[in-house]
């Protein structure tokens, strides 16, 4: 770990998260010379002292060392926007669920004029991040009763038990997750990428060193501006890959003149790149958490699991279809019991809409890259209320599953959104003041040939328009992938690299 910032650098990857620990450790690996700049703590290799055990912990999400976003004032109620600050980004923080998604999300990002992307071409990087990160996939017997209760009661309104949620081809169902979880700990990308390349002399990685902006001459970038232990320092680089994820990324383009004008004028940052996308184009998965009083014998048998120490918050995940005809699957239920929480949200289950159709944005409210930016999220306001009505059909199936004989004398009374919201008027109304994020922003640089006003990056990840400035991470996804976002994000991590180290390759 150098106790130093270099002044220069082959290449710089700007954020040790998911997609930017792949990148580097697959550069390193070719011979580059990598430097890693992340804006929070470098813990160093697994087993080093300073990993926070909220971290490792994988049986519930990690909290500490976040970066402090939420939604203000941009809807009904304040939502906090968690990400991780610290190496290995929100692969610190998840549900070590591990999603891929449709065949179809990824032949529409192909089709859509990016070579390179299809299913068929991802597949073999999705088996790659699989084994990097030492994805396993729990057995129906290893369930906690709350995640049992679901996995066996989704045949009531037909959801097959599958064996696994990652067929490309295969629609609804209920399945054990795929998970990347070793021996009790969240197996994040600092560990499965870093860890096996930190000892080579061509990578280097700083903590503590926020990256302001990308410097660029001529339409050529030559470096970057970090602020490191207070001060700001320029480190040169020919070559600048920004991986700070879906909120910061377009940040660091906005701070650099990278973005629409109007934008960049009001604030004073001179222009040095025209592309209205940046930061446009956010999307997530509007999500709704339904709660259950439970029942004596749900709370027995959880607290006899709790006792032998190990009963995750999450194990099994539905896919699911609404009445929109999504060519497969359109939901995830998230049977959840995360007990640190109130006693509220102890016995839920979530329903998350995957094909989202309302866009927000992310915008600098200042130069200074420690003000929060503006993250509008614009939830649920797409004129057709698509949104809104797949999450009511969610919170109906979800309704359906849980007055099943069997399954009622388990989840108890329904506490949210509770029984004053039975009919859909009304349901609709509960879930309009109540939006709330599945934490896979994407889209905010987006993916797309420069013929494409809106798109930020071309298909191997560089800037429009500015020679040696790139994008890696969630941002780049034109739109989201009916998955968790983490895999996407190695699978982006990979291909990303693969594109910077093989540039000439007949996709180009
Ligand atoms: C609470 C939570 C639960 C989740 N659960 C799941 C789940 O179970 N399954 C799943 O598939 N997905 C889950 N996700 C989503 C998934 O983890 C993320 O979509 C994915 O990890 C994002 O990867 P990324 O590389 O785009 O960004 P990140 O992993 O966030 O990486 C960005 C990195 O860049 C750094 N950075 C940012 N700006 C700068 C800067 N200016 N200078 C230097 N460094 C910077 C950040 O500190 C961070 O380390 C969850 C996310 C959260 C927050």
């Amino acid at each position: 770990m150098p106790d130093h910032l270099p002044r220069a650098a082959g290449t710089v990857v700007v954020g040790g998260g998911t997609s930017g620990n792949v990148i580097a450790a697959r550069l390193a690996l070719a011979g580059v010379d990598t430097l890693v700049l992340e804006a929070g703590p470098d813990f160093g290799p697994f087993g080093s002292a300073g990993w926070p055990a909220d971290i490792l912990d994988a049986t519930r999400l990690g909290h500490s060392h976040d970066w402090g976003y939420d939604s203000g004032d941009t809807l009904p109620t304040r939502v906090a926007f968690e990400r991780a600050r610290a190496i290995g980004g929100c692969s610190d923080f998840n549900g070590t669920t591990q999603t891929w998604g449709h065949r179809r999300d990824y032949d529409d990002w192909a089709a859509a004029g990016n070579p390179g992307w299809s299913a068929d071409e991802l597949r073999p990087l999705f088996d790659e991040g699989t084994r990097m990160m030492r994805v396993k996939r729990y057995r129906a017997e290893e369930l906690t009763p709350w995640q049992r209760a679901w996995y066996d009661g989704g045949t009531v309104i037909g959801l097959p038990q599958l064996e696994t949620l990652n067929d490309l081809d295969e629609t609804v169902g209920f399945a054990p997750e795929d998970n990347n979880i070793v021996d009790g700990i969240r197996w994040n990308t600092a560990f499965a990428y870093l860890d096996p390349v930190r000892h080579l002399a061509n990578l280097r990685i700083v903590g503590a060193a926020h990256v302001d902006r990308v410097l660029v001459t001529a339409g050529r970038t030559t470096g970057v501006e970090v602020l490191w232990h207070g001060e700001r320092h320029v480190v040169h680089a020919d070559r600048v890959v920004v991986c700070g994820g879906a909120y910061n990324s377009p940040q660091v383009l906005q701070r650099s003149g990278i973005g629409d004008p109007r934008l960049l004028r009001e604030l004073g940052v001179d222009v040095v790149a025209d592309l209205p996308g940046v930061g446009e184009n956010l999307h997530d998965q509007p999500f709704l958490l339904m709660s259950w009083t439970g029942s004596d014998a749900m709370s027995t048998a959880m607290q006899q699991l709790r006792a032998t120490g190990w009963a995750p918050d999450e194990q099994a995940m539905a896919k699911a279809a609404s009445s929109f005809d999504p060519d497969g699957f359109d939901m995830h239920f998230l049977p959840y019991s995360p007990t640190h929480r109130g006693e509220e949200k102890r016995w839920s289950c979530g329903v998350g809409a995957l094909l989202p159709r309302s866009r927000g944005h992310v915008r600098i409210r200042s130069r200074d890259p420690e003000t929060n930016p503006l993250i509008d999220h614009r939830f649920l306001t797409d004129p057709e209320g698509h949104d809104t009505q797949v999450l009511a059909e969610g919170v109906e199936q979800l309704r359906a599953i849980a007055a099943a004989p069997g399954m009622r004398e388990l989840v108890g009374r329904e506490l949210r959104p509770g029984p004053e919201y039975a009919d859909r008027a009304s349901l609709v109304a509960h879930i309009r003041a109540n939006p709330d994020n599945y934490w896979h922003p994407v889209g905010t640089c987006k993916m797309g040939p420069a013929a494409d006003p809106r798109a930020v990056v071309g298909h191997d990840g560089q800037v429009h328009g500015v020679a040696g400035c790139y994008v890696a991470d969630c941002s780049i996804m034109p739109t989201i992938p009916r998955a968790t976002t983490a895999m996407p994000a190695v699978v982006i991590g990979e291909r990303i690299a693969r594109f910077l180290l093989q540039p000439d390759e007949e996709t180009r």
